[in-house]
C-alpha cells in the first residue's frame, strides 16, 4: 500500500537542473536542454523522486501529505546525481614513479612496452588482498562522493589471471553492496597482455574468450565487457573476438577506442552496436559515422588527454553535431588520470572539448547514465527515478566549470537519504 507521507522534501531552490525530456540519449542541440526550472522543489518516497517541478506545483501535487523532513537548498543549484560512467577504480598501488618518465618525454604507449604502466599495476594489484584494495577503492569512492558522483562505473582489468579478475570485481561488488554509491562493473581481461604471455599474446586470448568471460557470467560478476584496443596492447581483429564472445553470453560491450592510434575501433564499436566507446582522440570521420548509426554513446575522457600531456582532444564538438550522444568521464584510474573528481572533468570538457556548460551536466548525467544502460532509473531528476541529487555551493551551471579546480558540492541525496551534508560526509 502506499504510503500517505513525503520522507523528504528538498525545498527552495534557486535553480533545479531537472534534464527531463527525452529518454533517449541526447545528441545534437538536444544536449543543450537541461529542463532548468527556478524556484523548484523534488519530493521524495522510499527513495524515489514523487514530484518534481516549480516550489508551489510540488507542493500542491503534495498537499495533504504529512512531510517527514524538509530540506532548504537556500535558492543553490540542484542537478541529478552525476554519474561517472568509465573507471578503473579498483587496482593497487600509485604509480607517481611515472611522472619523472613523463616529464622526460616518455610516451604512455613507451611506458607500457617496457613493462610499466598497466603492468606496473597489474603487479600491485595482484599483490594486494581482496581487503586492501577494497579499503584503497573505498575510499576513492568516498571522494567521488563527495563531488557529486551517484553512481559509478568500475572495471577489472589490473588482475589479468581469472583468480586476480574475479578479485577485482567481488571488491566492487562489496562496495556496491555496502557504500552508497552504486557500481556497475565491466569485465576488462583484456586490458592489457600480461607479461607471462608476451611471446603468445594469442594464449592470453584464449585464456580470456575461454575461461575468464564464462566464469565471470556464471558468477555473475559484471554487466558488460570493454577491451582495450590499441597499437600494441589488442588489434581490432583481437578486440572483435573478444567483444563478440563477450555479447554471446549476454555481455553489454564497450571499447577503449582510437586513443592514441587511429586503429578503426570507433568503427568496431559501431559494427558490434557497442552501448559505448571510450576516448577517441584518434577517431576518423568514418568512425563517427559507424558509431551514429549504432547510437554508441561517446565516452570523452579529458583529464587523460590532459594528464597525458597529449597535444590532441576528443572532437566532441563534430561528434555532437554528427549526433553522436556525448557522455564525460574522469576515467579514474593510477596511471592516465588520477582524479576523482568529475567537476574537474566538466572544467576540461569545457575548456578542452569545447562543450558548454548545459552540454558537459547532459554529459555526466543523462547521457552517462546511457552509456552504462542505467537510464531508466537515474540521469534526470523525473518522478519514478531514484532520488540521486546534488545541491552546489552555487546559484547556475556555469559557476561549475568556470571557478575550477575546487569542490562546489554542499548536500548529496542517494536514494532519498541525505549522505553528504555541507561538504562533509554523514
Ligand atoms: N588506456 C587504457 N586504460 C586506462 C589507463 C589504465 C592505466 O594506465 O592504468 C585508460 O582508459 O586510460
Ligand atoms: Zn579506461
Amino acid at each position: 500500500m502506499e504510503k500517505n507521507t513525503i520522507d523528504l522534501l528538498v525545498h527552495n531552490i534557486g535553480l533545479l537542473v531537472t534534464m527531463q525530456g527525452k529518454q533517449e540519449a541526447r545528441t545534437g542541440k538536444e544536449m543543450s536542454n537541461v529542463g532548468a526550472i527556478e524556484k523548484g522543489a523534488v519530493a521524495v518516497r522510499d527513495g524515489k523522486i514523487v514530484a518534481v517541478g516549480r516550489e508551489e506545483e510540488v507542493r500542491a501535487q503534495i498537499a495533504g501529505l504529512a512531510i517527514e523532513e524538509e530540506l532548504d537548498a537556500k535558492g543553490k543549484l540542484v542537478t541529478p546525481g552525476l554519474i561517472d560512467p568509465h573507471t578503473h577504480l579498483v587496482h593497487g598501488g600509485s604509480r607517481e614513479h611515472e611522472l619523472d618518465l613523463k616529464l622526460k618525454g616518455v610516451s604512455y604507449l613507451d611506458i607500457l612496452a617496457q613493462g610499466g604502466g598497466i603492468l606496473s599495476t597489474v603487479r600491485a594489484t595482484r599483490q594486494a588482498t581482496e581487503e586492501e584494495l577494497f579499503t584503497k577503492a573505498k575510499g576513492s569512492l568516498d571522494i567521488m562522493l563527495l563531488h557529486g558522483t551517484t553512481t559509478v562505473e568500475a572495471k577489472s582489468g589490473y588482475g589479468l589471471t581469472l583468480e586476480d579478475e574475479i578479485k577485482q570485481l567481488r571488491v566492487a561488488k562489496k562496495l556496491n553492496e555496502s557504500h552508497p554509491v552504486d557500481l556497475v562493473s565491466t569485465f576488462m581481461g583484456a586490458h592489457a597482455v600480461p607479461l607471462e604471455y608476451k611471446e603468445r599474446p594469442s594464449g592470453y586470448l584464449d585464456v580470456v574468450i575461454q575461461e575468464m568471460l564464462p566464469e565471470v557470467k556464471r558468477q555473475g560478476l559484471a554487466e558488460f565487457c570493454d577491451v582495450f584496443c590499441e597499437h600494441g596492447v589488442f588489434t581490432v581483429e583481437q578486440s572483435r573476438q573478444i567483444l563478440i564472445a563477450a555479447k554471446e553470453l549476454g555481455f553489454g560491450i564497450k571499447i577503449h577506442a582510437d586513443e592514441i592510434e587511429p586503429m578503426g575501433g570507433a568503427q568496431l564499436a559501431g559494427e558490434l552496436g557497442c552501448i559505448s566507446a571510450e576516448h577517441l582522440l584518434a577517431a576518423s570521420d568514418e568512425g563517427f559515422e559507424a558509431m551514429q548509426r549504432a547510437g554508441t554513446v561517446a565516452v570523452c575522457l579529458p583529464a587523460t588527454s590532459f594528464n597525458l600531456r597529449l597535444k590532441k582532444h576528443a572532437r566532441a564538438r563534430t561528434m555532437i553535431e554528427m549526433g553522436i550522444p556525448v557522455a564525460l568521464s574522469t576515467d579514474y584510474n593510477p596511471g592516465s588520470s588520477p582524479t576523482e573528481s568529475i567537476q574537474l572533468v566538466m572544467t576540461l570538457g569545457c575548456l578542452n572539448l569545447g562543450m558548454t556548460p548545459e552540454e558537459v551536466i547532459t554529459a555526466v548525467t543523462i547521457n552517462a547514465a546511457h552509456a552504462i544502460g542505467k537510464a531508466n532509473t537515474i540521469g534526470s531528476l523525473e518522478a519514478g527515478k531514484q532520488a540521486d541529487l546534488v545541491i552546489f555551493n552555487a546559484s547556475n551551471l556555469a559557476y561549475l566549470p568556470y571557478h575550477f579546480g575546487i569542490n562546489h558540492v554542499n548536500t548529496v541525496i542517494k536514494n532519498g537519504n541525505i549522505v553528504v551534508f555541507d561538504g562533509k560526509l554523514c
